[in-house]
């Protein structure tokens, strides 16, 4: 009969996973705290520990050591309800065989708990303490895409994170390339949707001097800059068709020429895409490469959207409101008021977690703290979603105008604000560039040729 060691302070949770494990006919030894659960690995190893990351003393992971120095050592399954990047991307390759979140459902702590035990634990780096953590959210979502992080940064794949804007895509590629095999590489991030496609070519292969007009000077592109590293494509959902078949010929062979150069060199690095897109259906509707796909898909990592994950959002107020107390010298201030905490509840956060650091930052600015929900209030109703025009009557006439009136003035609103940049401003409109000058075309107030105008 399997012997697994439960692990857990909570006296309710503990007996709760007791009693489960034993309905199903495992013996279960118990322990409150880590002295008990170093006396029970040392009476009679267990063939499984389930324990919670957080005791009283300690953590889980103190337990991992002596766990791993048993003959044929045991898989671990770690419980918390406070999951953080860093804990579990460090207990994964620390070779943990599991992390599950609190609460959890006991068919599903059941399902693990057996396939735990139908594989052999993968001996993996000794873990090391983390910093403190940069992603925060424990919810489940989070917990499942900080494990999927942590499995796959030691693999030498192409991940492709998807979420919607704001979510934290970025900060998974980072902890991808902090925890994968090269921390010391450089982190070369490139915004694939703020670069014109005439530009983007040259911005990741570089270019020879007097390859085009503007090139005054040889430079290196992002590809190479990133060898030995990491290079993070942001909004891969919108290069266009010509720079697709060039990016996919890279990561094939992994050659970096540069524009106006006569042979290319190889260069090693690790290729991390995020998009907010739908990328499947962009391969539907032709719109994008399905090789490419497959070729920046080798694992998919998901981000959850802040208002299915409000159960974080305590924590991450607390987090801005102590980044941005140190960053603004403001005085220490208490939590924010249950008001304020119902108000941002009910937003629907369509910027997510960067939308949610705004308002948090400018609530602190007017009012010094986090209790008043009338400022909170207006700041809600006047402040506009990232990358969107302030929208007021004026903006589009008094009082009303024909809809495809209204359409065009915000088109031409948001290619504003992206100072001309229409890529930039498809992106933001969530439609084809094309489809952009094509809907501009009729009006004819500004330039409606494909050359980009203003700042990249
Ligand atoms: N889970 C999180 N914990 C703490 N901060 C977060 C979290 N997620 C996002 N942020 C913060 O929100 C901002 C946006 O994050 P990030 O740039 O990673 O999002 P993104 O999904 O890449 O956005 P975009 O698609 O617009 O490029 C950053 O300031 C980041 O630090």
């Amino acid at each position: 009969m399997t012997r697994i060691l439960v692990v857990d302070d909570d006296l309710a949770i503990r007996e709760m996973v007791a009693l489960a494990l034993e309905k199903c006919g495992y013996r279960v030894d118990r322990a409150p705290g880590l002295p008990e659960a170093r006396a029970a690995l040392d009476a009679a190893p267990p063939g499984l520990v389930v324990c919670d990351l957080y005791l009283p003393g300690g953590t889980g992971l103190d337990l991992l050591e002596q766990v791993r120095a048993l003959p044929g050592p045991p898989p671990m399954i770690l419980m918390t309800a406070r999951g953080s990047m860093e804990t579990t991307a460090l207990a994964l390759n620390g070779g943990v065989f599991d992390y599950i979140a609190k609460p959890f459902d006991l068919d599903v702590l059941l399902e693990r708990v057996r396939a735990a035990l139908g594989g052999a634990v993968e001996a993996g780096a000794e873990p090391e303490r983390g910093p403190a953590s940069m992603m925060v959210g424990s919810h489940p979502a989070m917990v499942e895409a900080y494990k999927a992080t942590g499995r796959v940064a030691a693999m030498a794949v192409p991940v492709l994170v998807l979420g919607e804007t704001g979510t934290g895509k970025e900060l998974v590629a980072r902890a991808l390339h902090r925890f994968g095999g090269h921390p010391e590489g450089p982190f070369v991030p490139v915004h694939c949707g703020a670069i014109p496609d005439t530009l983007i070519e040259s911005e990741l292969f570089g270019h020879r001097r007097g390859a085009f007009t503007d090139a005054q000077r040889d430079r290196r592109g992002a590809l190479a800059l990133a060898h030995g590293g990491t290079v993070f494509l942001d909004e891969i959902g919108e290069i266009s068709p010509v720079f697709q078949v060039k990016l996919l010929r890279f990561l094939e062979d992994g050659i970096v020429q540069p524009l106006g150069a006569e042979k290319g060199d190889p260069v090693k690095v690790r290729v991390v895409a995020a998009t907010h897109r739908d990328l499947r259906a962009l391969v539907a509707a032709g719109s994008f490469r399905q090789d490419l796909y497959y070729r920046l898909a080798g694992f998919e990592i998901r981000l959850p959207a802040l208002r299915d994950r409000l159960s974080d959002l305590p924590d991450l107020v607390q987090h801005f409101q102590e980044r941005f107390r140190g960053e603004l010298g403001l005085p220490a201030a208490g939590p924010p008021s249950r008001e304020v905490l119902a108000a941002l509840a009910a937003h629907p956060w369509p910027g997510n977690v960067r939308e949610l650091g705004h308002v948090v930052r400018r609530l602190l600015i007017e009012t010094g703290a986090l209790g008043d929900a009338a400022a909170l209030g207006r700041i809600l109703g006047d402040g506009p979603a990232p990358g969107a025009p302030a929208l007021s009557p004026a903006s589009f006439g008094a009082p009303f105008v024909p809809l495809e009136e209204m359409e065009r003035m915000y088109l031409l609103a948001v290619l504003a604000h992206a100072r001309g940049n229409k890529t930039e401003a498809a992106r933001i409109l969530g439609i084809e560039r094309k489809t952009l000058t094509r809907k501009l075309r009729p009006a004819d107030c500004m330039d409606t040729d494909d050359a980009e105008g203003g700042a990249p």
